[in-house]
């Protein structure tokens, strides 16, 4: 529960995330027969019925026995995009297998041992994943402190499933979080924009961008050709007085405009949150803590539910600001509060 729950040091990014959206308003418009809604969104060129995906979070089988194929199972009876984390308990195939008609994506962890990342990558390759998602905010662990506290470990009857046989597919904490010592021994640090382009080298799937909060970086990927990034911080658990994601969005969207699509996770709790972040430039927004909400409670049934309430409020955010589709939500139906202060 604290792993899920936690973000890095006093926690003030992670409350962020949330607490920006509540300081953006929607000035809504009326008498525009809201009586049939599209939520229908294009993402690297094909239609998505729901802007509503879910987030890459590592060991999803800590929530339930199922893990992340109920998790994905639920994406699929939306219809949306689900993205597997390189620290899944399921291995890539198992998952495939599982949902073989489902939109997946593949998140990659950069090894120091390369033909461990590229192990993975041809193998989500030949499963049908159809992108992969580089992240790009975790160069080192964010410090957790519950983490730390809990000498966070990985209970014995579970493994880190796609390591198994090539890398250290566990982790204990004697000395704090075990997860930490991992990441820290095994992942490289030493990432630059020149291992962006080694993977976009040794893989035909588009490489997606995770973590980028600034226009600078966003103007980077889209030199390199890169099509998509997604707006995160992830969850607030790296680097803590970031921005919030949804405060990052304008600069960067008004920066690349239509050279890279453009998506959101981080504090997305409400239908509205979807419905600021499409209007001030992303095409998706994903969840991360909602879905493994929905996996402890109740499984795939748990993770359906939070997509369906979801799915609900945001109808019912279009249809009340006068918005049929997604093309309807527009940036000047947002206003910041500190706006109206002015007035
Ligand atoms: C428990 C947990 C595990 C996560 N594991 C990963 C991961 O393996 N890879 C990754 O890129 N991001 C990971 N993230 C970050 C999420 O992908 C996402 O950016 C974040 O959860 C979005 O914020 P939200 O939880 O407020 O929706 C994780 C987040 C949480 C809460
Ligand atoms: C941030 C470095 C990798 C952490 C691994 C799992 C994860 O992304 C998370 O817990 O958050």
């Amino acid at each position: 529960m604290d792993y899920y729950n936690s973000g890095a040091c006093n926690e003030t990014t992670l409350a962020l995330n949330k607490s920006a959206f509540l300081k953006l308003r929607i000035k809504p418009r009326m008498l525009r027969d809201v009586s049939r809604l599209d939520t229908t969104t294009r993402v690297l060129g094909k239609s998505v019925p729901l802007p509503i995906g879910v987030s890459p979070t590592a060991m999803q089988r800590l929530a339930c026995p199922e893990g992340e194929i109920a998790n994905i199972k639920a994406v699929t009876s939306t219809g949306s995009i689900y993205i597997l984390s390189t620290l899944s308990t399921t291995s890539i195939e198992d998952v495939a297998a599982a949902a073989p008609n489902t939109t997946k994506w593949f998140q990659l962890y950069i090894y120091k041992d390369r033909d461990i990342t590229r192990n993975l990558v041809k193998r989500a390759e030949k499963a049908g994943f159809q992108a992969v998602v580089l992240t790009v905010d975790a160069a080192v662990f964010g410090k957790r402190y519950a983490d730390c506290k809990n000498k966070f470990s990985l209970p014995p009857h579970l493994e880190l499933a796609n390591l198994r046989g090539i890398a250290p597919s566990n982790f204990t904490g004697s000395d704090g979080s075990g997860l930490q010592s991992y990441v820290n021994s095994l992942f490289d640090s030493t990432l630059t924009w020149e291992d962006v382009k080694w993977l976009q080298g040794i893989t035909k799937l588009p490489v997606i961008l995770k973590g980028i909060l600034t226009a600078e970086d966003a103007l980077i990927a889209a030199d390199l050709g890169i099509p998509a990034i997604i707006v995160s911080n992830h969850g607030g658990r790296q680097l803590d007085t970031c921005p919030a994601s949804i405060e990052a969005l304008p600069e960067i969207a008004k920066a690349v405009g239509n050279r890279c699509e453009l998506y959101l996770d981080g504090g997305i709790r409400y239908g509205t949150d979807i419905f600021k972040a499409l209007a001030l430039g992303a095409k998706m927004v994903f969840v991360g803590r909602p879905a493994v909400w929905g996996l402890s409670c109740a499984g795939e049934d748990g993770v359906k539910k939070v997509l369906k309430i979801l799915t609900e409020e945001f109808e019912q955010a279009m249809a009340l600001s006068g918005c049929t589709s997604i093309s309807d939500i527009r940036k000047d139906m947002i206003v910041h509060e500190d706006e109206y202060a002015k007035l």
